[in-house]
C-alpha cells in the first residue's frame, strides 16, 4: 500500500484534493467541519489505475497545528506537497517542506492545485525550485483542479509510478507502530491507528506499549476500514487492543514487538540545518508521531547530544526533526548515530566523542559498532537496529576481534600478577579477574581462558597451578623424614610452625593433595589411610581401638578420627562392641 501524507500552506486545497481523489470525507472532528479548516490528521484511501491502493494522511496547513502535521508525516514514507496556483509559495509551504527535508522524505509529488483559478505554470516552476534544494528534489510535478477534475487522471498515474518506485518494506523484523490516534469504540474497547512501516501484525500478536512497557494483545485489525487477520507493511492500520485502557495510550506512543527495541532518553545525532553551536538549549524533537522536549548539547560542528524528557524507542539511522516551537522554526533534521552513547565525564570527552561521531553515518554497521564498543550484547545491538551476524564470544556477547585478543593478553598478565602476589593460591578467583579487567560478566572471564591458563573451581591459574607452591614444598621437605618414618604421628602445631607451615601454607598443601586434613589440626601424609589399612590387616580380627593405636604407633588424637574415616570409606567396619574388622581381609 502506498501511504502518502499531504503537506502545504493552509487553505491551498489539500483536503479538497484528497476528497476528489478518494471520494471519501476523511474522518474528522465536527469542529473542523464547522471551521472549514483542518486541525488534526484525516485519513482516506482509494484504488489507483494499476489496482494498487493509496492511503492519504491529510495534515493541517495552519501554522498552529504544525505538531499535528509532523505526527502525520513522521512515520509516512512519501509526501504530496500541495501549492495553490492562485496563491503560490507561502510560509507554511516553506515550513512543511523544511520538515519533510529534515525528515529525509525522498519520495513524493509536487501538486499545484486550483489550476482553474490561475495559470499553474509559474507556481510549478517556483515551487519546483524550492523542492530542488531538498530531499524531494527528484519528484514529479502535476497541475490539477479539484473542482473541474482537470489533471486528476495524470495525478493518479503519477501516484501509481510513485508506488512502483518506493522501496519494498521488510515484513521481518520487529514492529514499531507509532500511534497517531487512539479512541474507544463501543463494544471493542481501545483502538489505535498508525502507519505500519515494517514488520507484520496479526490478530493475537503480543506487543508492548513503549515507555510503560505495558503488555497488550492485538484483538482485532482493520486495514482500510475492513477487518482482517493480518497486515504487512506499508499500511494504514487500526489496531483494537486487549489489555489497555484508552487513557494509557495516545499519539506519540508506539506499539512495539516485545524486546525488539530499547527505549532511550540519550542519543547522539548528526544535525543538518542550523549550525549546532547556534541552537537554543531546549528544542522539541519530533520523531514518528512523538514530540518530546530535549536538552541540546553541541558536540562537534554538526553533532549533538540530546537528552529527551521521556525515553523513546529509537534506532540507529532514525530520522527526526528539531523544532523551536516558540519561533515556529524547524531548526534542523537529525540522524540518530548512537542510542546508548557513553557518558561524557572527563574534560575533553565531548571533543573526543565528536571525533568518534565524525566517522559514523547513521547506517547500522556491525563491525564499526564492535570496534567502537569493544564488547557488546548482541541483543543490545539488535535493539539499536544493527543486524547481528557472526558468533557470540559467549552467552550472547559479541566482541571486536582485536579487543578480544587484547583482553586475553590482559587476563594472562592479571593471572601472573595474582600468582606473584598470592603464591599459595591455586590461581586467581574469576570475580577478582572480572573486576581487574572491568568486564560486565564473569562468563566473559571464563570464555577468555586459553591454554596454558586453566579454569578450575572458580579460579584461573596456569595449568600447573595445583602443583605445590615453592615455599610450601620447601617447608614440607623439612618434615619429610618424620612423615615417612612415622606417618601416623600428626605433627603438632608448634612443629608445623617451626618449619614454616602456617594456615595458608597448610591450605595449599592440602589443596595440592600432599597433606590430608583429618580434623581441624590433625594432618597426615595423604597416603596414610591406605597405609593404615595394610597395618591393621595384620592384627588379629576384630581389634580394639587400643590395639589399633599401638600398631599404628600413634595417639588417640589421630587414631579415633582415622578409624572413623576408614569406617566411612568402607575399609573397616565397626562392630556393636566397638571393636573393628578390616573389610575383605
Ligand atoms: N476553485 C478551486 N477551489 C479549490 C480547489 N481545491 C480547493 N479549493 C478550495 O480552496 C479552499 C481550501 O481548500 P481545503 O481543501 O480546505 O484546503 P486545505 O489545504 O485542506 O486547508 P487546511 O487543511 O486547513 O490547511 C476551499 O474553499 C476549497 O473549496 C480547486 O482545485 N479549485
Amino acid at each position: 500500500m502506498l501511504v502518502v501524507a499531504t503537506a502545504g500552506h493552509v487553505d491551498h486545497g489539500k483536503s479538497t484534493l484528497v476528497r476528489a481523489l478518494t471520494g471519501m470525507e476523511p474522518d474528522r472532528w465536527a469542529e473542523e467541519r464547522r471551521r472549514g479548516m483542518t486541525i488534526d490528521l484525516g485519513f482516506a484511501w482509494t484504488t489507483l489505475p494499476s489496482g494498487a491502493t493509496v492511503a492519504f494522511v491529510d495534515v493541517p496547513g495552519h501554522e498552529r497545528f504544525v505538531p499535528n502535521m509532523l505526527a502525520g508525516v513522521g512515520p509516512v514514507p512519501a509526501a504530496m506537497v500541495v501549492v495553490a496556483a492562485d496563491e503560490g509559495w507561502m510560509p507554511q509551504s516553506a515550513e512543511h517542506l523544511a520538515a519533510l527535508d529534515a525528515l529525509g522524505v525522498a519520495y513524493g509529488l509536487l501538486v499545484v492545485t486550483r489550476a482553474d483559478l490561475a495559470d499553474p505554470g509559474p507556481v510549478l516552476e517556483h515551487a519546483g525550485a524550492h523542492l530542488a534544494a531538498t530531499s524531494l528534489r527528484d519528484v514529479e510535478a502535476v497541475a490539477v483542479s479539484a473542482v473541474t477534475g482537470a489533471g486528476l487522471p495524470q495525478l493518479r498515474a503519477a501516484l501509481d509510478r510513485l508506488a512502483a518506485r518506493l522501496p519494498t518494506a521488510s515484513t521481518d523484523g520487529p514492529v514499531r507502530l507509532w500511534v497517531d490516534r487512539s479512541f474507544t469504540m463501543r463494544g471493542s474497547g481501545t483502538v489505535v491507528t498508525g502507519t505500519l512501516g515494517a514488520g507484520e501484525l496479526r490478530v493475537g500478536t503480543e506487543l508492548v506499549v513503549a515507555g510503560s512497557g505495558e503488555p497488550v494483545r492485538v484483538r482485532g485489525l482493520h486495514r482500510l476500514g475492513q477487518p482482517c487477520e493480518q497486515v504487512g507493511p506499508v499500511a494504514r492500520v487500526a489496531v483494537n487492543l486487549r489489555g489497555v485502557a484508552r487513557d494509557r495510550i495516545a499519539r506519540g506512543d508506539a506499539l512495539l514487538t516485545p524486546d525488539g527495541f530499547a527505549s532511550t532518553d540519550l542519543v547522539d545525532v548528526r544535525l543538518a540545518g542550523d549550525p549546532a553551536a547556534d541552537l537554543p538549549a531546549t528544542l522539541t524533537l519530533h520523531v514518528g508521531s512523538a514530540a518530546v522536549p530535549v536538552r541540546v548539547r553541541p558536540l562537534g560542528v554538526d553533532t549533538l547530544r540530546l537528552r529527551l524528557a521521556r525515553p523513546l524507542p529509537l534506532l540507529i539511522g532514525d530520522r527526526a526533526l528539531l523544532r523551536d516551537p516558540g519561533r515556529h522554526h524547524v531548526a534542523g533534521g537529525v540522524t540518530v548515530l548512537d542510542v546508548a552513547p557513553p557518558p561524557l565525564r572527563r574534560r575533553g570527552a565531548a571533543a573526543a566523542r565528536a571525533a568518534v561521531l565524525a566517522g559514523m553515518d547513521g547506517r547500522p554497521d556491525l563491525a564499526g559498532e564492535l570496534r567502537r564498543r569493544g564488547l557488546v550484547r548482541a541483543a543490545d545491538l539488535r535493539r539499536a537496529g544493527v543486524p547481528v551476524t557472526g558468533a557470540p564470544v559467549c552467552g550472547g556477547w559479541l566482541a571486536d576481534p582485536e579487543h578480544w585478543r587484547q583482553l586475553g593478553r590482559r587476563l594472562a598478565d592479571a593471572v601472573a600478577d595474582h600468582a606473584r602476589r598470592h603464591p599459595l593460591e591455586p590461581g586467581a578467583p574469576v570475580e577478582v579477574l572480572r573486576q581487574r579487567l572491568d568486564l560486565p560478566d564473569r562468563a566473559l572471564v571464563e570464555a577468555l581462558v586459553r591454554a596454558p591458563l586453566r579454569l578450575a573451581a572458580g579460579r584461573v591459574g596456569t595449568a600447573d597451578a595445583d602443583t605445590l607452591p615453592e615455599p610450601v614444598a620447601r617447608a614440607l621437605a623439612l618434615l619429610r623424614e618424620e612423615l615417612t618414618t612415622r606417618p601416623f604421628r600428626a605433627p603438632e602445631a608448634d612443629r608445623l610452625a617451626a618449619v614454616g607451615l602456617g594456615t595458608r601454607e597448610i591450605g595449599a598443601a592440602v589443596r595440592a593433595g600432599v597433606l590430608l586434613r583429618l580434623t581441624g589440626n590433625v594432618l597426615l601424609p595423604s597416603g596414610a589411610p591406605q597405609q593404615a589399612v595394610r597395618v591393621l590387616a595384620t592384627l588379629p580380627q576384630p581389634f580394639t581401638l587400643s590395639a589399633a593405636r599401638q600398631a599404628l604407633d600413634t595417639t588417640r588424637r589421630v587414631a579415633v578420627p582415622l578409624l572413623e574415616l576408614l569406617d566411612r570409606q568402607g575399609a573397616t567396619r565397626r562392630l556393636p562392641d566397638d571393636t573393628r574388622m578390616v573389610v575383605g581381609r
